[in-house]
């Protein structure tokens, strides 16, 4: 039985023009996450990891193709609808937290029910409960400026999952972390995904991390090769 598929991207191409010329990032790209799946990106620098992202995310268009986010084509929708998509099926993680630095822990984690007015009770309670899975029950009430860089990305990604988002997406969630505290984050991740049943798709450099997922893909020239 093969699981539904959360994201689908069809003949995807994203091409930018500078001056008078084009430059081709992405070129015919064909593939879908189901639900729960765990998917790394590798590839080099300047390959279009971001480029792709923003296009999973809605916040970039294909020039050519659509992204279907639970079939739903995300170009064809408008600034309103994609942003309600965005907050309610979908988590990001990037490489800098983007943390408000005038809110708590807690209080940065609620940041998505915050955007839809509905801070209730339930969802304190779950914001907490995701601070204690990532360790920190002991630094809810901190601000960012008073939490270490590994504890800000672990807030980040309570923020990501507090919306119980179809899927997670991380630019180099560990890029700017030491191993241990990288490490960490991986296996935290790692067991998110199996408690939610959450699909993350990571982009990272980390080639030893990548190999760990069940399904990896190589973006090169502009293509995705599954390499498994
Ligand atoms: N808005 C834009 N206008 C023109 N060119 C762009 C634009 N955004 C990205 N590019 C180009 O597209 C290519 C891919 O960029 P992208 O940021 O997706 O790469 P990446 O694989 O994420 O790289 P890195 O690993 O260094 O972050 C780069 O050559 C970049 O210069």
């Amino acid at each position: 039985m093969s699981l539904k598929s959360v994201l689908k991207c069809q003949s995807v191409s994203r091409q930018f023009k500078m001056g008078s010329e084009y430059i081709q990032v992405l070129n015919e790209i064909d593939f879908s996450i189901s639900q729960g799946e765990m998917v790394s990106i590798v590839g080099t620098s300047g390959s279009g990891k971001t480029t792709l992202l923003n296009l999973l995310a809605g916040l970039d268009d294909p020039s050519e193709g659509s992204v279907y986010m639970d079939e739903q084509a995300i170009n064809k929708l408008g600034d309103v609808a994609r942003a309600k998509l965005r907050n309610q099926f979908m988590g990001f993680v990037f490489q800098f937290h983007h943390l408000l630095p005038e809110f708590s822990a807690i209080d940065n984690v609620l940041i998505p029910h915050r955007i839809r007015n509905q801070v209730t009770k339930e969802a304190r309670l779950y914001a907490q409960q995701l601070l204690q899975q990532v360790g920190l029950q002991d630094r809810m009430d901190h601000r960012p400026a008073e939490l270490s860089g590994g504890e800000r990305q672990r807030v980040a990604i309570a923020r990501a999952l507090v919306n119980k988002p179809g899927i997670v997406m991380m630019d180099e969630p560990t890029g700017n972390l030491d191993e241990q505290t990288s490490e960490q984050i991986q296996s935290m991740i790692e067991s998110l995904n199996q408690q939610t049943g959450t699909s993350f798709v990571v982009v990272t450099h980390n080639q030893e991390w990548s190999n760990q997922f069940p399904t990896q893909y190589r973006l090169t020239k502009g293509q995705l090769t599954q390499v498994r």
